[in-house]
């Protein structure tokens, strides 16, 4: 087996530990990503000893990789409320707002963040930004029309925005859409522009995630894991 990058140790490290937070007998949502990867095969670990839990995952590739490891998974629409979601982000402010959706599992992740009671969030030190924006914000779009949106999306302070793309052609979500990479910058008022976002016909679901995380475990390069407090 590969020796594992620094990073990669990081996201291990915070992905195991958080983990540690899943309590037996209780309805958790499991997030995507490569730091998400971690706390699922810690999990599937548990599982294999006798812990009690259902997993509602967000997206498709955790639904592989949880039946991989033999975690009882149901749907969101299987739940009334989850105890808690752990996941990834890609950049995490002080104030725990977060851009999501390097993965394009973002509508996914929101919803499942919304039915849990607390959301963990899982991080290496590189994420934690002081204002968000330097990683480009993924908004989901319904293909028809996309350029539409692209336009309105511009006319909200976005100089550049380009639809993801794999071997040529555009990338397309779990949900049949698009994803609009759209480079901001550094965004001065996050919860607005999240607003301004959901008022534009065709954007389906956007990265920023405003007052869901409850907690931030960042991972750092010399192998500590802090809980941060905002
Ligand atoms: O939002 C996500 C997927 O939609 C991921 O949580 C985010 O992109 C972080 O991924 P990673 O842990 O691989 O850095």
């Amino acid at each position: 087996m590969t020796a594992l990058s620094d990073k990669d140790q990081m996201k291990k490290k915070v992905g195991e530990y958080a983990a540690t937070f899943i309590q037996n007998g209780t309805a958790i949502g499991i997030g995507t990503g490569s730091t998400a990867y971690w706390m699922i095969m810690a999990l599937g670990a548990k599982v294999r000893e006798g812990f009690q839990i259902t997993a509602v995952p967000t997206s498709r590739a955790t639904v592989e990789l949880a039946q991989a490891q033999g975690i009882p998974l149901a749907t969101l629409n299987d739940v009334d409320r989850l105890a808690l979601t752990i996941d990834g982000a890609d950049e995490v402010d002080p104030a725990f707002q977060l851009i999501k959706g390097g993965g394009g599992a973002h509508l996914q992740e929101k919803m499942v963040a919304a039915a849990s009671d607390r959301m963990i969030v899982i991080a290496d030190e590189q994420k934690l930004v002081n204002r968000l924006g330097k990683f480009p914000l993924p908004i989901e779009v319904i293909p028809f029309g996309w350029k539409q949106v692209q336009r309105r999306v511009a006319a909200l302070g976005c100089p550049s925005s380009e639809i993801r793309q794999r071997d040529g052609k555009p990338w397309i979500t779990d949900h049949g859409n698009y994803i609009l990479d759209a480079h901001f910058g550094a965004i001065a008022d996050a919860p607005a522009l999240g607003h301004a976002l959901h008022e534009i016909p065709g954007v389906v679901e956007h990265g920023l995630f405003i007052g869901l995380a409850t907690e931030v475990l960042v991972g750092y390069a010399d192998g500590t894991v802090k809980e941060l407090r905002k």
